[in-house]
């Protein structure tokens, strides 16, 4: 079975339809205004038609407001919300029910303690997804181009769906898959010429080189 794919903070359609032709299974839509790959509303309802059927599509949320979430989800068709704040364990369960969405919840991961801290939300979302915890200085908790040991999940046999994220490019993407064990994979700066600027020929030579992996 080959590795899934999420590809993430994507801003223009034509890197959405390059994604979905090569095979990504998620496309993430990011709702947060420290972020260079921040959505509004307004670009998110402008471009909702001009995205790939294929593709699940994925909402980045930071502490934002549930009425906030909601008008994401109406205004792109989302399938999915993913949480990067400081959500309580069952506020995925209370979002689930309002807006009949899947959730993925972030988790920060630097040290093997921190992969247990999983357990909690797990029950109540449908992946978690184990994203480096942020440099010093960074004002945001995701898309760093950050990276944490692939080895602390080797070996955990996880009872959960999970996704590995943080720092990964099409160089190091088979590595990271065969240490941590990886069966579904996120990124975001390792498919950019720049923050916030995706490349086409990135997300092409990442999705090739995750799809290798066996
Ligand atoms: O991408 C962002 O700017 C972002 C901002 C705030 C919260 C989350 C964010 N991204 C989350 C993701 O799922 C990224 O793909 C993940 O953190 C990996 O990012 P990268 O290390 O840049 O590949």
């Amino acid at each position: 079975m080959s590795v899934s794919v999420k590809i993430c903070g994507i801003t223009k359609p034509e890197h959405a339809n390059l994604a979905a032709y090569y095979g990504a299974r998620w496309l993430g839509f990011v709702f947060f205004d420290k972020s260079p790959r921040n959505l509004t509303l307004q670009d998110a309802a402008a471009m909702r038609r001009q995205l790939p059927s294929s593709t699940e599509r994925v909402g980045l949320f930071v502490n934002a407001s549930h009425d906030f979430i909601e008008d994401a989800c109406d205004a792109l068709d989302l399938d999915w919300v993913q949480l990067h704040g400081d959500e309580y364990p069952n506020e995925a369960l209370i979002l689930k029910n309002r807006l009949g969405v899947s959730i993925i919840k972030a988790i920060g991961v630097s040290t093997a303690e921190d992969i247990d801290q999983a357990d909690m939300f797990a029950p109540h979302v449908d992946a978690i997804l184990f994203d480096a915890k942020p440099p010093k200085g960074s004002d945001r908790p995701g898309g760093n181009a950050h990276s944490f040991p692939w080895n602390l999940l080797s070996g955990r046999d996880l009872p959960y769906p999970w996704l590995l994220a943080g720092g990964l490019t099409p160089e190091n993407v088979r590595q990271a898959v065969q240490e941590s064990g990886a069966h579904a994979v996120d990124v975001s700066s390792g498919v950019e010429d720049g923050p916030g600027r995706k490349s086409g020929d990135k997300i092409e030579a990442f999705l090739r080189a995750a799809k290798a992996v066996r």
